[in-house]
Parts: C-alpha cells; sequence; structure tokens
C-alpha cells in the first residue's frame, strides 16, 4: 500500500480498494521480487521522504534554472554521501532511495555515477583503477562521459576530436580541430566536472586507429578553474533537464601523460605502437549498460504516470450517463479504459523485461571481466533495440496518461510533465532511437542468413527459423500460447520480408549499402515487431512461471493477455497480411480486447496501487493515495507565485493604461 498511516480517502477510490480481487501487498512483493525486498524499499524510501535534507524549498516547477541546479546538485551530492555511509551499492537500493528523494530532478552528477566510474572501472588498468576510483568514489574527483560533438553523435566513427600520442614527451595531445568536432552535451561537463572520459580519434606514428577513450583533467582540482587549452560551459536552457549543465567543450592542444589513454583493452606502447583490443567494439560498453539500465528507468515513468492517472480518473466525475443520473467516473468509459489499462499493461511488461536483461547483461559482463568477450555482439543485438522499443512505448504512455488527464493533466500539478520532460531524452541519448533499431535490424538480418543456411539458432532469435505456412491459433479464449505463436510468426515475416527485400534489391544491381538504405523502413518495422515479441515472451514467462497467488495471477494473466491483445490489434495489419489469422480470429481478438478492459476495470486502481509509490515519489495533486484531488489543486493554485499580491505591478505598468484611456469616470458607472 502507498499511504504509509492511516489518511481518510476520497469514497470512490476506497470504493475501488474494497472491489479488488486480488491481495495488492502480494502483487507489490512480486513487483520487488519478495516480502524483505518491499520492507527494504520502504525503509529506503521513508529514510529519504523523512529527512529534511531532502525536501525542496520550493516546487521544483517554480524554480529557476538556477534553483533547480543548486538544489539537484546539493540533494544528489548528499544521497551520493549518505548511500556512501549507509554502505549501499545494490543498484536497485540506490534507485529506490534516489527516487524518494528526488525524483525526476536530473542529477548534476548522474552521468558521474552512471557513466564515468563504470568506464573507469571497466576500462580502466588496475594502475589507473588504484590511482582515480577511491578519488572518484568520494566525489573528489567528478567526471562525464564526453563522446557527443556539435556535429555527430550517432556516428561515433565520424567524431572529429584527435588524440595524437607523442613518442617524445609520452603525451597524448587533444585537439578540436574543427567548430563541428566540439564536445556538446555532455552531462555535467558544463559548470560541475573537473574531468571527464573524453572519446576521441587516435593517432600514433601517423595513423589513426578510429575510436579511444582518456581520462582528461578540465578543472584545476582547487579553484576549479578550467585548465589552459581548455574551453568549456553550459549549452544552455533545454526542453527539461533544467537541473543538469549539460556542456561543450573545446580542446586546444591539450596535453596529457600516455597514462590517461585507458589501457586494459586497446594500447599504445611508449614508443608509440599500438596494440589492438581482442573486439574493438569493447569500448562501447558503457552505452550498452546504460541502454540496459533504460529499460527499467522507462517502466518506472511509465508505471508512476499510470498511477497518477488511474487514480485521478477513477476520482474525477464528468457527464450524466443517462439524463438526470449521476456523472459517472471517468474510468467508467470504456475509451478511457483503452487508454490507460493497457498502458499498465505495458508498465508491468517492460519493468519485467528489465529485470530479465540487467540479469543477461550480468551473466555476459561476468563472463567479459573473465575475458570472455565473445557475447558483447549479441548482448548489443538484444540491449540496443529494447532501449530503443521500451523508450518510445513508455514515453508514448506517459503522454497518454497526461492526455487522459484533461485539462490538469497539462499543469505541473499533476506532475506529469516533470516525469514526461525526464523521460522523454531516453528515446535520444545512449543512442537515437531509429539509429539503434537499425543495430537490432543487423543483427537480425545477420541471423536470418545463418537461418537460410540451415542453422538453429539459439535463445532470443530461435523462433525466426519457424514454419511460416502455419496457421493462428487464436480460438475464444485468446491464449497466452496462441498470442505468442502469432507475435513470433509476425516477427519472423517482418524479418524475412526486409531479408528478401534486401536481397531482391541486390539482384537488381543496387550495392549492398543502397539496398540496405532503401529497406531500413521495413528494417525498423521488422525490429519493433522482434523486440514487442521479447516482450511479449518476457512478460508471459514471468507470469505463467511466478509463484503468485492463484488469484494475483488471475488478474496478471488478464493483463499480460491484454498487452498481447491491444498489441495486435493496433498492429493488426502485420498480423493478417500472409492470410495468418482470419477475418473471424481479428473478430475474436478485439472482442477479447473489449472483454479484458471490463474484466481488469475493478482492479484497476489496485493494480497501480501496488506499484507501491508514496505521494512524495509521485508528486502530484491527481495521483494522490487519498484520492483528495480538488483541495490539492485549489491549494495548488493558491500557492501560484503570481498570487503572492493581490494587484501586481504589472498592473500599473500595462493594464492601468489601458483604463486611463476610457477615463475612470466611465469606468466608475459600470
Ligand atoms: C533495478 C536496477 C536495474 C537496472 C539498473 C541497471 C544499470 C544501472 C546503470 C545505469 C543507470 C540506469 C539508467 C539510466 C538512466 C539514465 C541515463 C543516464 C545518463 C544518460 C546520459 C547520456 C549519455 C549519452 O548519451 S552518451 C553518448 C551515447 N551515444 C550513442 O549512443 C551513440 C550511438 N551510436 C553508436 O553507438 C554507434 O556508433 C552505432 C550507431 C551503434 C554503430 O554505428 P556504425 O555502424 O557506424 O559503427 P561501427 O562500425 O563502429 O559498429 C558496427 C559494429 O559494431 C557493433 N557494435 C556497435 N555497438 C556495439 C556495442 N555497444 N557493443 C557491441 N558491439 C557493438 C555492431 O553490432 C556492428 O557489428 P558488426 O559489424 O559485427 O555487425
Ligand atoms: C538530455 C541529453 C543528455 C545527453 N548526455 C550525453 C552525455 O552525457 N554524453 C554524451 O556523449 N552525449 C550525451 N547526449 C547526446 C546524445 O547521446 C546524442 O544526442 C544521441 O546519441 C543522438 O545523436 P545525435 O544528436 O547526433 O542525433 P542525430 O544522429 O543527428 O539524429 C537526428 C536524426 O537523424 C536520424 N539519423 C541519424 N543517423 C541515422 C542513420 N544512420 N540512419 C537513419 N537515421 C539516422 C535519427 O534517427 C534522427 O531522427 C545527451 C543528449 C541529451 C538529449
Amino acid at each position: 500500500m502507498a499511504a504509509r498511516g492511516r489518511v481518510t480517502v476520497n469514497a470512490d477510490l476506497a470504493k475501488e480498494r474494497t472491489s479488488a480481487t486480488f491481495d495488492v501487498e502480494n502483487l507489490t512483493h512480486f513487483i520487488d521480487g519478495g516480502v524483505a525486498a518491499t520492507k527494504r524499499k520502504r525503509y529506503l524510501q521513508d529514510l529519504a521522504i523523512n529527512d529534511p535534507e531532502l525536501k525542496n524549498s520550493k516546487p521544483w516547477a517554480v524554480m529557476t534554472r538556477k534553483e533547480q541546479y543548486e538544489t539537484a546538485l546539493r540533494k544528489h551530492i548528499y544521497m551520493a554521501k549518505r548511500l556512501e555511509e549507509m554502505g549501499i551499492t545494490d543498484e536497485r537500493d540506490k534507485l529506490n532511495y534516489k527516487e524518494a528523494g528526488a525524483n525526476h530532478e536530473s542529477s548534476p552528477i548522474g552521468v558521474h555515477l552512471s557513466m564515468f566510474l563504470p568506464t573507469l572501472r571497466k576500462q580502466g588498468t588496475e594502475d589507473q583503477r588504484k590511482r582515480y576510483l577511491p578519488l572518484a568514489e568520494k566525489l573528489a574527483i567528478i567526471g562525464t562521459y564526453a563522446q557527443t560533438e556539435l556535429g555527430h553523435g550517432t556516428f561515433v566513427r565520424g567524431l572529429e576530436t584527435t588524440a595524437t600520442y607523442d613518442a617524445k614527451t609520452r603525451e597524448f595531445v587533444l585537439n578540436s580541430p574543427t567548430l563541428t568536432s566540439m564536445k556538446y552535451w555532455p552531462g555535467h561537463l558544463g559548470k560541475t566536472v573537473n574531468f571527464c572520459i573524453v572519446m576521441a580519434q587516435l593517432y600514433t606514428n601517423g595513423k589513426c586507429y578510429g575510436m579511444h577513450t582518456f581520462l582528461l583533467p578540465l578543472r584545476d582540482l582547487s579553484t576549479h578553474q578550467s585548465l589552459p587549452g581548455i574551453e568549456l560551459g553550459d549549452i544552455g536552457p533545454k526542453f527539461g533537464y533544467g537541473s543538469n549543465d549539460n556542456g561543450y567543450l573545446i580542446l586546444n592542444n591539450v596535453r596529457i601523460p600516455r597514462e590517461n589513454m585507458l589501457m586494459r583493452y586497446a594500447q599504445v606502447l611508449e614508443d608509440g605502437s599500438y596494440v589492438k583490443p581482442a573486439n574493438a567494439k569493447i569500448s562501447y560498453g558503457t552505452m550498452t549498460l546504460i541502454r540496459v539500465g533504460i529499460v527499467t528507468n522507462v517502466s518506472r515513468c511509465l508505471a508512476q504516470s499510470c498511477v497518477i492517472a488511474v487514480r485521478y480518473s477513477a476520482v474525477r466525475r464528468q457527464t450524466e450517463v443517462s439524463p438526470g443520473g449521476p456523472e459517472a467516473q471517468i474510468l467508467d468509459y470504456q475509451t478511457q479504459q483503452h487508454k490507460l489499462f493497457p498502458l499498465i499493461s505495458t508498465a508491468f511488461a517492460i519493468y519485467l523485461t528489465g529485470i530479465e536483461v540487467y540479469r543477461i547483461y550480468n551473466g555476459v559482463n561476468n563472463n567479459v571481466e573473465q575475458g570472455n568477450l565473445d557475447q558483447i555482439g549479441e548482448l548489443h543485438g538484444l540491449s540496443a533495440g529494447l532501449k530503443a522499443f521500451t523508450s518510445s512505448s513508455c514515453c508514448l504512455g506517459i503522454e497518454v496518461c497526461r492526455l487522459a488527464c484533461g485539462g490538469h493533466g497539462y499543469s505541473q500539478a499533476s506532475g506529469l510533465p516533470k516525469i514526461y520532460v525526464n523521460a522523454i531524452p531516453n528515446c535520444t541519448y545512449e543512442g537515437e532511437n531509429t539509429v539503434l533499431y537499425l543495430q537490432t535490424a543487423r543483427y537480425l538480418m545477420k541471423c536470418f542468413t545463418k537461418v537460410q543456411m540451415g542453422e538453429k539458432l539459439p535463445g532470443f532469435v530461435s523462433y525466426l527459423g519457424t514454419d511460416l505456412s502455419i496457421k493462428s491459433t487464436i480460438k475464444s479464449d485468446v491464449s497466452l500460447e496462441s498470442l505468442l505463436l502469432a507475435y513470433e510468426h509476425r516477427a519472423a515475416r517482418m524479418v524475412k520480408a526486409a531479408a528478401m527485400n534486401i536481397q531482391g534489391l541486390v539482384q537488381e544491381g543496387f550495392t549492398q549499402q543502397e539496398a540496405w538504405n532503401k529497406s531500413t523502413q521495413q528494417l525498423v518495422w521488422a525490429t519493433m515487431a522482434h523486440c514487442h515479441t521479447y516482450v511479449v515472451k518476457t512478460f508471459t514467462a514471468r507470469i505463467t512461471g511466478s509463484n503468485l497467488d492463484d488469484q494475483t495471477k488471475k488478474v496478471m494473466t488478464a493483463l499480460c493477455k491484454l498487452y498481447g491483445v491491444h498489441g495486435m490489434v493496433e498492429n493488426l495489419g502485420d498480423f493478417i497480411q500472409d492470410g495468418f489469422m482470419n477475418a473471424s480470429q481479428v473478430d475474436t481478438v478485439t472482442r477479447k480486447l473489449m472483454y479484458l478492459l471490463a474484466e481488469i476495470r475493478p482492479n484497476a486502481v489496485a493494480l497501480v496501487d501496488a506499484f507501491d509509490y508514496p505521494d512524495q515519489v509521485l508528486d502530484s495533486c491527481l495521483g494522490r493515495y487519498d484520492g483528495d484531488v480538488y483541495k490539492a489543486l485549489y491549494e495548488y493554485a493558491k500557492a501560484s507565485p503570481l498570487n503572492n499580491k493581490d494587484v501586481l505591478d504589472s498592473f500599473n505598468t500595462y493594464l492601468r493604461p489601458l483604463q486611463g484611456n476610457t477615463g475612470t469616470s466611465s469606468l466608475a458607472k459600470l
């Protein structure tokens, strides 16, 4: 339960809670990974919520950018220190604590923690780790991940920053040779960090060896002044992320010792000779880590949005259904259910996918740590597409939640704009989504070639070899098995179609690259279908294989079916194009969709309650546990800074002169 302690609850919400057919607490334990995990989560959340150091002096939305930056810096440094004092290292623990302390307040040390430190740990030599990690972990040095440039973000091989080895002095000389080569966007680069990991084209003995990673001091450690040869600053206000000083950086003949190249894999020896890594893409590993983390991250953003929109929809009444009768809860409108219930299922599906992909990441990472890099390509094939699919689905879902709250959804009081502006960059950073879909497409095309050669594929791509002549097994009950089969069929057919398109174009005389480029939209569609299948499969496996009690499992099975059926109806053309499904089966799934909306209706509030987000995390007048929405909106309006005075000075400046034109005597008559 999300309200800690007794509260008086709005009658409609209270009724929703008593009508639930399953035990909310059991589902919360399932989400968290057990009773002890829920207890631990709540302990950490309460710690943050009750800590006066983590209170904002005023609402986030009314702070200036400088206030947002300073507040976030203070709070995030404080939280990092507290986590260290408490000896907390588990990622989930950290997430629960920080979410409760500064939800959707972009951290000005976030890239330091999530990218700078992992890159140092994974790509630094033992000496580099010994030397820099203790300082970086204590935040004595704070760094960012400086890869993107003004002219290039996606095309990493096209980055222009150079690091030229000077064997005489055993130093690298770093330069930004063009306007477009300045680093642009890295988090906290503008004003916060004193170090960065910079990605640059390595030149040694007159030859370019491509992108490599270097540890670069940016600011004096005592005065924080930028160092000679370095020009850097903040890039200015953005769509959101006000508390983050995303920055720019220009390098002019900056010298760093040879030892500052991260040399666990690739190396430059003292004489300038180059030792290549076992896999050139190992330096892309931090991006893979974050792409995996994003899956969980965006599912939580969507889950919070669903809590807000569903609770509000239970409280909000609008329009008499029959003349003179009571106004209906908007949650009773089928169209509102169609907006929101598939999103509840999406939040669950993607959350569970996040857990699965993180488990896979950890397995591959353990192998990498032992020197086996064989699986990094496969992990990239999985994580790139999933990052794109999940961030797109969740961010679109957050916007639907906002729209589902009508006018009040547009107010910062709803909490939804704060979530949205913080979530939406997940579609762009760590690889723009279309670009990442195409990376997974590249992997799928390779897999398809193997299928054509009669190879049996392992794991998450094994379905690509399925017999496409099989017809859908969907019957009136619309079983999970029949849904999964349909998703596999759809993806396998679309992957094959894209591959055939490329092969056909090549046969027509186009080069491989031209044929690829002429097929990219089809490839993106095929990859979306592939990722969709992966999520359906993971959701299904997690629910059918769970030890949930019967009642909860029944509701979750309905939700899982809803995820599958809704996705099917939204993409019907894909499923019927080759006659896999017939008209009667289309009719069956469409009716099933409406049936499932009605089946889930009594449990809608309980399902979002199970996400177990305290009011302080949601920070929303609409999503309050007690449903006292209108009083909260009134209080929120009264607290608007424009209401500090009854008559504002602007009245005298701009409005009074308008009245003066008509003469006070004529106004007095009104
Ligand atoms: C409960 C807790 C659960 C989970 C917690 C988990 C983790 C916690 C940690 C993290 C925190 C969690 C969440 C994160 C939240 C917020 C985010 C925080 C900060 C975000 C700040 C933003 C930072 C950035 O944006 S950094 C910059 C990112 N930039 C990009 O992503 C650029 C995108 N471009 C590329 O990656 C590449 O250039 C490319 C487009 C992929 C490839 O282009 P191209 O074809 O030109 O390139 P190549 O020829 O060089 O490569 C093709 C070849 O390489 C293989 N490849 C590519 N990438 C990889 C890889 N990463 N790994 C392995 N292999 C790779 C590719 O498959 C090709 O191989 P083949 O030739 O064999 O086909
Ligand atoms: C909030 C935020 C924080 C960030 N933090 C960091 C950071 O800490 N460190 C860092 O290094 N970077 C950071 N970035 C930069 C980010 O990683 C890049 O913006 C991102 O990788 C996208 O690259 P781009 O801007 O070059 O987009 P572009 O590649 O210019 O994309 C523009 C359009 O072109 C299309 N496109 C581009 N290439 C292709 C292609 N090959 N095929 C098909 N379509 C294509 C895209 O799909 C997109 O529609 C951040 C960005 C944001 C918004």
